[in-house]
């Protein structure tokens, strides 16, 4: 089986000139199929842009990346994305936005119908298939993203920041959904965050960039076994490695600042 994520010596850079910036030089990763990879950084270090370049919204400037041993050439389908912003559309009920990319995809109407069903009980939503999505908290919006790009059974997602703008209960929530999601159903996905709580409870691999040009400074096994829950992270395992993430991190920092 190829490997799900292939990234070559990707650079890439904005403007030119005075004005260029380097967003990523020189960046290596293999993720294999099923992997949950956490990127993990300060401020602009370039997370999101490799997400973006991944994602097929952006070209690389040297380098190359492949999905499924395929080169990257523009937005593929079977790549989900969910981002920080609520991005469901308004004018569309929860259920006809979760149904989006099956329609698209030109799914059919009765297995539609079954998968935005099925998509509505994993996510809970099912009292609110009929409403708008102005009439939601921000976390139903982002479980109403989730379900959208889970439904059209994407091989990979990828989700930049995706619980940034929720409130520390609310993001606990969402976070142990995400990984009852993916203990269901094995996906690899690639998840950027400036959390270290997060991205330790959620990672198999933490992959932690630096800045000035955006390099990947070290990757961090997360060998601490699933299903895990949020309990958990008051173990000692976990504090050690929040202890040596933190110090990365801020070092990180101020190499940014
Ligand atoms: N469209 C663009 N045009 C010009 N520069 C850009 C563009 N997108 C990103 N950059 C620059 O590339 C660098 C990396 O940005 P990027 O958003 O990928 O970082 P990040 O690590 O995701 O940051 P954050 O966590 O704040 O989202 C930054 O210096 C940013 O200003």
């Amino acid at each position: 089986m190829p490997n799900a994520i292939d990234i070559h010596q990707v650079t890439k850079t904005f403007g030119e000139g005075a004005t260029m910036v380097t967003a990523l030089e020189k960046v290596s990763l293999t993720i294999r199929d099923g992997e949950f990879v956490v990127f993990l950084g300060p401020s602009g270090c370039g997370k999101s842009t490799l997400l973006r370049m991944i994602a097929g919204l952006s070209a690389v400037s040297e380098g190359g990346i492949s999905v499924g041993g395929r080169p990257v050439e523009g937005r593929d389908p079977s790549v989900g994305m969910v981002f920080q912003s609520y991005t469901s559309f308004p004018w569309l009920s929860v259920a006809e936005n979760i149904g989006f990319g099956l329609d698209l995809a030109k799914a059919g109407k009765a297995r539609r119908d079954e998968k935005v069903a099925t998509m509505l009980e994993k996510v809970s939503l099912g009292k609110f298939a009929g409403s708008y999505p102005s009439q939601l908290s921000g976390g139903m919006q982002q479980r109403v993203a989730i379900a959208r790009a889970l439904a059209v059974d994407p091989r990979i997602l990828l989700m930049d920041e995706p619980f940034g703008a929720l409130d520390a209960l609310t993001r606990v929530e969402m976070q142990t959904l995400l990984l009852d999601l993916c203990a269901e159903d094995r996906k690899t996905v690639v998840f950027v965050t400036h959390d270290i709580d997060e991205a330790m409870l959620l990672a198999d691999r933490i992959v932690v960039f630096s800045p000035h040009p955006g390099r990947i400074a070290e990757i961090i096994d997360v060998d601490i076994p699933h299903p895990r829950s949020i309990e958990q992270t008051e173990r000692e395992d976990f504090t050690h490695l929040r202890h040596r993430l933190r110090k990365l991190l801020f070092a990180m920092a101020k190499r940014a600042a």
